[in-house]
């Protein structure tokens, strides 16, 4: 059974008709475009994936049902350019990838972790992504694991298969990312940290390749965004990923020489890609903040800058908000970040006045970063003020601030 060689799905690219969207979950249907690169034999290999997954591990039968490859087949290998080298440079990459870890998908997280001895950190993407990264700058001796999904990185978690999690919650240019807040909710994990990383895109593309060759570009559609201006120059079509190191991933082991890939120059030493430019960025400072999730909170203290992450809803009325903020700005506590996000299982209120007609409003939920410690009596005070008016609050955790930048 532990020969057992496993398919990654098929790989979809989408093409954005427009890439001022942030993230592939709230892309427009419509304007989202499915392109079929066939399938991908990347991470392949059982054997090959972390330690503690292997051992005792065998496939559902669906999956093997569905997944009936064979480990030497490399028809798959689009021989997108000519006699080039890189073709023949994919091939390798086919080989190095067996060596790598392969992202855990939702149904493969009951698979129990045996030998630990690092701290494991789960992160959405392929190794080489900004979120590893982050993982890394935040615990350098740490073991990171690639997770296909978001929701799949809280699992991880949940399920005690690693220790915390990585999740980048917004980016200087691009702004939030909705759906980890709303994940940050839904799920019971607690903010223990967080990091923020100056993000420096290369574009990447087959060895021999020159940038005015490349006719498309794929990355995460954050990194498109946060690139559009030079991207418009280039005149190239931007096509995007679920992460931008998968998508030096697919560059490479597609070989389609016209396409390049937005990426660290780390995935491109991963994946084995020349940079084709550094810093492509339309900002020069685009920085992007990631959090770090635990299943127990830590005892916040106060020698040092701490933010503490809550979340809330209100009742309706005029003025509620600024009641509800006034609170901090009583006690003198800095606020870092609002942001609000509909209440999914109550989205619209209706208000039935029969002067003034049928009023409906949708309902928020407010996530607010504050500078402040929940050791310090200010922000007990001010947590305790404003429950008097909210419907709902939730502490999300109270931890050191990343100063480093
Ligand atoms: O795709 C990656 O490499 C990620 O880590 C994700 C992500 C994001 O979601 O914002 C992280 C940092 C950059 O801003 C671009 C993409």
């Amino acid at each position: 059974m532990a020969d057992l060689v496993r398919t990654v799905p098929i790989c979809k690219v989408y093409c954005a008709a427009s890439s001022s969207h942030h993230r592939c979950s709230n892309y427009h249907p419509q304007k989202v475009r499915f392109l079929d690169f066939g399938p991908r034999k990347d991470f392949l290999n059982l054997r090959t994936v972390n330690k503690w997954e292997c051992a005792s591990r065998v496939l559902p039968e669906t999956q093997k049902a569905n997944s009936p490859v064979e480990e030497d087949d490399k028809s798959s290998v689009s021989q997108g350019g000519n006699e080039e080298t890189g073709i023949t440079r994919t091939r390798e990459f086919h080989k190095d990838l067996n060596a790598l870890p392969r992202p855990l998908s939702a149904t493969e997280l009951y698979y129990s972790p045996s030998d630990r001895s690092k701290v494991r950190i789960a992160y959405q993407g392929v190794p080489g992504a900004y979120s590893e990264a982050a993982a890394l700058k935040a615990y350098p001796e740490c073991e990171t694991v690639p997770c296909d999904q978001f929701e799949d990185v809280f699992k991880a978690v949940e399920l005690w298969l690693v220790d915390k999690a990585v999740l980048p919650m917004e980016n200087s240019v691009g702004g939030s990312v909705h759906r980890n807040y709303d994940l940050l909710l839904f799920h019971r994990l607690h903010i223990v940290g967080e990091v923020q990383m100056v993000v420096n895109h290369c574009l990447l593309g087959l060895p021999g390749v020159r940038k005015e060759e490349l006719k498309s570009v794929l990355s995460h559609p954050q990194a498109l965004f946060q690139c559009e201006a030079t991207l418009n120059k280039f005149g190239v079509v931007k096509l995007s990923t679920n992460d931008t190191a998968g998508a030096a991933q697919i560059v490479a082991a597609e070989g389609v020489r016209d396409t390049g890939a937005i990426a660290s120059a780390r995935a491109g030493e991963i994946y084995g890609l020349q940079v084709l430019a550094e810093n492509i960025q339309d900002n020069a400072d685009n920085i992007t903040r990631f959090l770090i999730l635990a299943r127990e909170p830590i005892i916040p203290g106060t020698g040092r800058a701490y933010k503490t992450s809550i979340v809330f809803s209100l009742e309706e009325g005029p003025g509620v908000l600024f009641k509800a903020l006034a609170v901090f700005a009583l006690r003198d506590i800095n606020l870092s970040k609002i942001e609000s996000r509909p209440q999914r299982n109550r989205p619209l209120r209706i208000v039935d006045d029969s002067n003034k007609g049928r009023a409906m409003y949708f309902d928020y939920l407010f996530y607010l970063d504050f500078e402040a410690s929940m050791a310090e009596p200010r922000a007990q005070y001010a947590l305790g003020h404003l429950q008097e008016m909210a419907k709902f609050l939730r502490v999300l955790g109270s931890y050191p601030m990343d100063t480093t930048l």
